[in-house]
Parts: C-alpha cells; structure tokens; sequence
C-alpha cells in the first residue's frame, strides 16, 4: 500500500507546504534505501531530513546524538507535533522506554553512541523485525579525528552495519572538511553514498567583532548591553572560554539583577539540567556558558550569541555562532576577543595526541585569530575557510562591510616590522622581532646578538600590541605569513613581503595601506566608541510589523507562554515565532485560515487552534486590527539580515488584481473579466498589475507567469541579450527582438533579471509546455484525429509547435475541446491543470452533469491529481455546487488537516 506523500506528511506533522533545499532530495534517497552524507549549515533544516522518513515508511527512525541535552530537546519538541519520539540513555526515567523501542513504538528513537554500541544484538534483530528505516549519525564530525569535537565513542558505530544490514545509514553534520567527510564516510562503510554539500552561508546572520580589555569597565558594558536583550525578550547565549569567566560575568549579571542561567562542566548535572530546562522554556533568555553548552542545545529563537573571549577554532566558533537565528529571522554573532586569548594554543592542544593532531588544533586556533583581526568581509572569510566562495567580496551584514574603516598608509612601519623579522632570520615567533624593534635587551637578544641589527629600538614608541595588532592585518593581507611546527608559531616574510621590501629602502618605502582598527588606533580599550554595541548594531533589524501589528505580535508571544507553561513546555516547540509572526500579519478567523499558514501543524490547530482563533479576534480588536488580513510577503530563509521592509506602494487594484492571481490562482484573462468588476479590463492590464507586485516584493509563482504570457527560456534569453547591448528601456529591446516577442513578455523578462530569477523556472515552463504538447496529442485523438485539432487552431502551428506558442495555443486547444465535447464554450484559463481536468472530464465529457461538491466528492475526486488543483478548477468541476459551498467545503476539510493548500493548489495529505 502506497504510504503518504512526502508534502502531506511535512504539512501534516511540522506544519510547512515546501521543503528547503536539498531536504526533499535527501528524503527520496533515504526512502529508496541509500546512504547519505548531508553536509549543510546550522539551522539549515537538516533534522528534518531524517524526520521525515519514519512517517511515511512507518518504520523507526534510529539516530544517534552526541548530547542527553540535545536529544531531550528535539524529542520534546517532536511529541508536540503528535511523533512518537523517545530516547535511551541513563538519563531517561521510564522503565518502559527500552522494551517499548524495541517493539519499534517509537517513530524517532535517540540515542547516544555509547548505548548504540551497548545495546544487546538481540534488541536491534528484534527492532528490525518490526522495522528501521534508517540509521542516522548526527553531528558525524564527532567520528572523526581531524574534526573538532572529536568522540572516540562515534568510531564505534560501524560495528552496527553488520548488525543492520539492509538499514540506510546517514551521517548529518554542519561542519566538514574533505578529510573530515571521507573519515565520516569511511568509518560509518556509508556505500555509495548520495552526498550533500550545501552552502555554508548563514544569511539571517550579522557578524561583528570587537577588541576588549579584561576588567570591570568592559563587564558593566556587556552586562548593559545584555539587560537590553533581556529586556527585550531576545534569547542569548554568552559562550566564554574558561569556567572563571562564566562565573564571572554570571556575577555581574545576577549583582545588575539581570535574570540569567549559567552552564559548564563543574556544576552539577541537576543545576545544569535546571538552567537548561529554564532557558528553552523562555523562564529567562539569558545563558553564560562554556562551550559545554555547545551543540547542547535546540532553541530555534536565539537572537544574540556573544563570544566573551577568543573561541579554539573557527569550526567551533561557526558551530556556536549557528545556535543563533536557526529559525531564520535576522540575529546577532558577537564576538569579544582580547590579544591575550591568542597565547592559549598550548592549552587546547593539551588535549592533542600526535604531532599532526597538535598542528590541526594551531591551524584552526589561529584561523579564529585571523577572523577576529580581518578587516574585510567576515563573511567572506568564514566562508571562504569552509572551501566556498561568496559571490561578492563585500556582504553587507557585518561590521567590516557596514562600518567604514579609514585606511592609513603605515609603510614605514611595515617596513620596519617586515625587514626586522627578516634580519632575525624569519624563524621566530612574533614576539622576538618585535622586542628587538622595541629595543630590548634581554639575554636571549643579546646572545643571537640582535641588538646590533639596524632595527634595534626603531620602534620603540609603539607598544609590543599595537606593533602585534599591525601584524595581524599584515597576515590578512598575506605579506607576512604565520606556520605552525608542532605547537610552535614562527613568522616569516611571504612573497608579497618580500616584493615590497625589494621596492623599499631606509629613506623610501611605497605606500601600503592598512585599515585603522581600534588597537592600530590606540583604542584598545573597550569599544570603539561608536555605540555599536550587540543591540543597536546595525545588524538590529525592524520586524516588519506595523506598530499595532508588533504589539499584536507581543501579546501572541505572551498567548504561547499561557499555552507553553500549562503544557508543561517551550514555547517554541508550540510554534516558531516566524509562524507567530505569519499568525500577527495574516489574523486568520478561520481554523482553515490558520491551518494553511505556513508552519501550523496539525497537532497544534487540533490542541491550541480554537484557543488561538479567540485570542487573535479579541487581541486583533483591541488594536483595531482587521482579521484576514493580507500575507506576510517575506520568506523566513530569504530574510536577510538588515535589508527587507515590507513595501506598501500597491494601489488596492494592483493588490486585489495579484491576490486573485497569485492566491486564488485565477488567470489574468478571468481576472479581467471578473464579475465583481463594474467592466471588464484588458488582460494586458492585470499583466501589467501582477508585475508591479512582483516588483514590490508581493511574491510571484514564475513558472506560471512565464507560461501564461508565454515567455520561453530562448526569449528570456534574446531579451538579456538585447538589454545587454540596448540598456533597459522598452522600445529598444522590443526593435532588438523578433516582432512576435510581445511588451509584456519583455517586462516580465526584465522584472526577473532585476530579481535575479533563475532561468529555471523557464525550464519547468519548458516541462509545462510539454506536457501541453501531449496534452494537445491526446485531446486531438479524443477528438478524432489530429486533423481536427491543427484546423481549429487556424491552422497556423503543429502538434510540435515551439515553445512560444504553448500559451496561446493551449488556449485554442482547450476551446476546441470544450467545443467539441461538453458544447459549452470555455476559455482555456487555468491551464496548467487543465491537462488533469481534462483526463478526468474524459468520462463525463459526453454528459454535461453539474457535480456537487460534499466532503466526500471533494476528496475523491482530489484523489486524482497528484500535484493539486486550482481553486477555479474545483469550482468548476463542482458546478452543481455555488461558489461560497465549495470554498466552505474546502474549508471544512483544511482545517481537519484532509487537504492542505500549497501554491494555491489543493492537495490530498
Ligand atoms: N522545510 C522547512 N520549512 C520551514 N522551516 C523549516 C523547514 N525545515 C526545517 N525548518 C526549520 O528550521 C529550523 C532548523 O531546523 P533543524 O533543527 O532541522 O536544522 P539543522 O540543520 O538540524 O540545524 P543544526 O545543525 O543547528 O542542528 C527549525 O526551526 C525547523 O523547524
């Protein structure tokens, strides 16, 4: 028996209609039983990927997680969407978790490497006769040695590959180098596995870094700045380096009465446990840990994340940064470093046991270095370490891209720095050089007698940090270069170097110019005096709700902690606040209102729904809010940081004419001649309107707009030629062009450049237009012959007409047919169902029966069409029924979860 579709069950059980990219994808292989690598971002959807599985197949999911904490979290979170998910592990009360997993109960079952391994073999034969469907290893990294959180446990589990034959295993992880991802493949034998890498780029994120001296000035700015956030409700997590530092500022926060929790690995399970539970239940919204708390943790909302100190690597600091903002709305990663943290490589390779092992750990501790020190996009460099490249060299969503550095030529100085280093023979650390340059005159100096270089004491007016700091930015620009042996720093003149010290002399040196950071400027004290503190950054995005819809927001927020605590719950785990925020700009009356929007589940419509329903009418009321009002127009993955508004410059034509496009899924032509307008329209004009809104930011399906102005890839082509040599006015690129192209199409052509639309959707057009192609086959043998078909169309294009035509002519051909068959003339709107419709019509074409529309009929005759139908194509279908009865209907079947609404298309779940 067929099980249910991938869409119905993503709906159905975590409420969203589309998968992200890549999940759909992974989802297929796993079903088809193969094994996946699935390498992608933080907060990039990956758990669903092996969430989704379990509930189609009806079969457990077994996964494997490094942390109790973690897998408290997601399972918690998981029973609030109706899945049965539990875990093992001695943290785990109920006597009856083991026996029941073991009857394969559980759709989702955790559980840590180590119980994975300690399980008896009878226990996994007997979970296989009731059946896994698949075996996924997340944060995989921890399998390999070269990766930064290495477990020596996770190297145990291809012992579980014998026992589980057949069974897909996959291996999840957010961070992976090519080594690291061959040692994850290697060790859990994946087989010819379907590998994903996505991008790394966490785009709702802003990255700034800031230089700060250790001392009670600098911890009452932090703790002033954090009370903000606490303030403001905003979820943060201040990582610090060592425990004394987490009590410390835990100190100073508890002293400004600043709520907050702290967490680290001398505190007793039970407090940390405590501080955890309270944390994700949003009892406070601030956290002081160590990197204990690491991956610990599930919270999609947290808005900052603050690093009180250097991290150990840059894999771990973009581990920590990504618990920020998983959720995709605009969220702060702060990072606090001071030049002492840079000394503490000896102390993270304690934990190294070779050689190699040692230089890994230095590398990528002195890449965190380098990101605190760059001057240029953080983006770049963080993505760049990962391998990827961004597409531009600036981001616009950090503080080096949005803050203007004053440049200043300091070629004297780096000249005297590069050439001193040079004479000392390029094998030293930094330090040494630089006592020479300040002219010190201790043993070691003496002995290598490096108080006679003619640079002994040239720079002597600047302090030991500051000629360190010029280092830094030196290394970034590659004209000086740091190695590593063993745990051992040396500093050497690069290429680059070398070429400006041969066009130096004592008395001339080219301009070098070098951003002026705070410290280069001698304000490495606390900030850099700007204000740009973590809250008012420029990273700090408004929400895009109106005032009256953010105090809505507010008190729907205070709505889901009622619902959240007497649940004994967090409120995330209810719904996100994207979902809230979708909830506060919709207002939705109805529970089918409220069920198709996007991130409604079922669970929650049938537990909190109605609850819900009559709090946004009375709490809509109070603030003189209409229900049902118009969408969001913002995508949660789309939001960028610092950039989106909502753009209201649509006159109420222009809105209503998309609406019925876009939402009710009605063609221009239909719109046109809409019955509640006193006269019809041109079609040309609704074109014209639904472009606008396109321009404005309302959101367009391209595929169906391409077909239905008949824009083909070969066109969009043609007219980015002809702007390419003409520019982008009208009439030239229309003289650039064969006479057929039409000025709608060039507009439509041009709105997606400017929007940097992928070609493609044109290529799904193409797909479209195929299946007019056969569509139109098939409808001139129902006619007869394909004869009658070529006659009715004027005559003018075969059954292979090109791609251009596929609009116009699909038109003809569905007149043609409804002329032949039913006698009622119809115009050929709606077509990209019309194919389906058709098929169906087949049947009944010969008796003209007007259908009633009843829950049953509905959802039988909804059975046919896999990829959904138009809410104009069931109204028409259902013409015995009116209009109000059929959406009632559908309505009635939204809301109990046995349709859902996808791109204006009705689907079965
Ligand atoms: N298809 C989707 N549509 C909308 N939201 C989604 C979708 N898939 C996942 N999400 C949401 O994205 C957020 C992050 O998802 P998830 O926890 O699976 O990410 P992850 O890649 O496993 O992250 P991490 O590596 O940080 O654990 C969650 O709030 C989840 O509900």
């Amino acid at each position: 028996m067929q099980g249910p579709s991938m869409e119905s069950t993503l709906k159905k059980f975590f409420g969203f209609s589309t998968f992200r990219p890549y999940q759909k994808e992974i989802v297929d292989s796993i079903l088809q039983g193969r094994d996946c690598l699935v390498v992608m971002a933080t907060g990039s959807g990956k758990s669903l990927c092996y969430q989704v599985p379990p509930l189609i197949l009806n079969k457990t999911a077994v996964v494997i997680s490094p942390l109790i904490s973690l897998m408290q979290d997601q399972v918690m979170a998981l029973k609030e969407r109706d899945i049965r998910a539990e875990y093992l592990s001695s943290a785990q009360n109920d006597p009856n978790a083991l026996t029941n997993a073991e009857r394969g109960l559980y759709d989702i079952l955790y559980m840590t490497p180590e119980k994975a391994c300690m399980l008896p073999s009878s226990f996994w034969s007997r979970l296989l006769d009731y059946g896994i469907c698949l075996l996924a290893v997340d944060e995989a990294h921890c399998i390999s040695e070269w990766g930064h959180n290495f477990r020596v446990e996770f190297k145990q589990l291809d012992k579980l590959r014998d026992v589980l034959l057949n069974v897909p295993f996959v291996g999840l992880t957010a961070t992976a180098t090519g080594k690291v991802r061959d040692d994850i493949v290697k060790s859990l034998k994946l087989q010819s596995p379907y590998i994903t890498i996505g991008s790394f780029d966490r785009q709702n994120l802003f990255y700034s870094c800031q230089s700060f001296v250790r001392g009670s000035a600098f911890l009452n700015e932090l703790v002033s700045e954090i009370s903000t956030c606490a303030a403001k409700t905003e979820s943060t997590i201040i990582y610090c380096t060592t425990v004394k530092d987490v009590e410390e500022v835990f100190a100073s926060l508890m002293e400004s009465r600043v709520q907050a929790g702290m967490y680290h690995g001398q505190m007793s399970n039970k407090a940390r446990e405590d501080y955890h539970r309270s944390f994700i239940r949003d009892e406070f919204y601030i956290m002081v840990a160590t990197i204990a708390f690491g991956m610990g943790i599930d919270k999609p909302d947290i808005r900052h994340v603050i690093h009180y100190g250097c991290p150990k690597s840059l894999e771990s600091y973009y581990q920590e940064s990504g618990r920020c903002g998983r959720d995709g709305i605009p969220s702060n990663c702060r990072l606090y470093y001071t030049r002492s943290d840079f000394g503490k490589g000896d102390f993270y390779c304690s934990e190294a046991r070779t050689a190699d092992q040692r230089e890994a750990i230095m590398d990528s501790f002195a890449a965190a270095q380098r990101y605190c020190m760059v001057t240029t996009c953080r983006r770049n460099f963080l993505l760049g370490y990962f391998g990827e490249t961004y597409p531009s060299s600036r981001c616009g969503t950090c503080d080096n891209c949005t803050s203007s550095k004053k440049e200043i030529d300091m070629s004297r100085e780096a000249f005297l720095l590069m050439a001193c280093i040079q004479s000392c023979g390029g094998h030293w650390g930094l330090n040494l050089p630089i006592d020479v340059l300040r002219g010190s005159r201790s043993k070691k100096i003496l002995d290598a007698r490096f108080d006679k270089i003619p640079f002994h004491g040239l720079g002597k007016d600047m302090s030991a940090n500051w000629w360190k700091a010029l280092a830094s930015q030196l290394i970034a620009q590659d004209y000086l270069v740091e190695t590593f042996k063993d745990i051992y720093k040396s500093i050497r003149v690069g290429t680059k170097g070398n070429q400006f010290l041969t066009s130096c002399n004592p008395d001339y040196q080219p301009p070098l110019y070098i951003a002026l950071t705070p410290e280069l400027a001698g304000e490495d004290a606390i900030k850099d005096g700007t204000g740009n503190g973590i809250v008012d950054n420029s990273g700090q995005v408004s929400n895009g709700l109106s005032q009256a819809e953010d105090k809505l927001y507010k008190k729907l927020l205070e709505e889901r902690m009622k619902l959240a605590k007497a649940h004994r719950t967090a409120p995330y785990a209810l719904c996100g606040d994207q979902t809230l925020r979708r909830i506060t700009l919709t207002r939705p009356s109805t529970r089918a209102r409220l069920a198709n929007i996007d991130g409604v589940n079922q669970h929650f419509l049938n537990t909190y729904g109605d609850r819900l329903l009559q709090s946004i009418r009375q709490l809509s009321q109070e603030e003189g809010l209409n229900l049902d009002g118009e969408p969001s127009v913002e995508s949660p993955m789309q939001t960028k940081v610092a950039t989106i508004h909502r753009k209201r410059n649509l006159s109420p034509a222009k809105f209503e004419a998309w609406k019925m496009w876009q939402e009710d899924g009605l063609t221009a032509q239909k719109i046109a001649n809409h019955p509640s307008r006193a006269a019809p329209i041109k079609e040309e004009t609704v074109l014209m309107y639904i472009i606008e809104a396109g321009r404005e930011g309302c959101p367009i399906d391209w595929a169906r707009l391409c077909l239905e102005v008949g824009l083909t890839q070969e066109t969009f082509s043609n007219i980015q030629e002809a702007v390419s040599k003409v520019g982008t006015n009208l009439k030239p690129i229309k003289n650039e062009l064969p006479e057929e192209v039409t000025y709608i199409q060039i507009k439509v052509g041009l709105l997606m450049q400017e929007m940097q639309i992928s070609t493609e959707v044109i290529a799904s057009t193409h797909q479209q237009s195929c299946e007019v192609d056969n569509f139109k086959k098939e409808t001139s043998e129902l006619l007869g012959g394909s004869t009658s078909l070529t006659s009715k169309t004027e005559g003018t294009q075969s059954n292979t007409a090109p791609l251009a035509d596929s609009g116009d002519h699909q038109m003809k051909v569905d007149s043609a047919m409804n002329d032949n068959s039913t006698g009622k003339s119809e115009n050929a709107d709606d077509f990209t169902c019309s194919r389906k419709r058709l098929k169906l019509d087949e049947a009944q074409a010969v008796q003209s029966v007007a259908l009633e529309a009843t829950e049953d009929s509905v959802l039988d005759w909804l059975k046919n069409f896999k990829d959904g139908v138009l809410l104009s194509d069931i109204v028409e279908h259902f013409s015995g029924s009116r209009e109000e009865s059929v959406i009632n209907v559908l309505n009635c079947l939204e809301s109990e979860f046995f349709i859902f609404k996808k791109k204006n298309l009705y689907h079965l779940m």
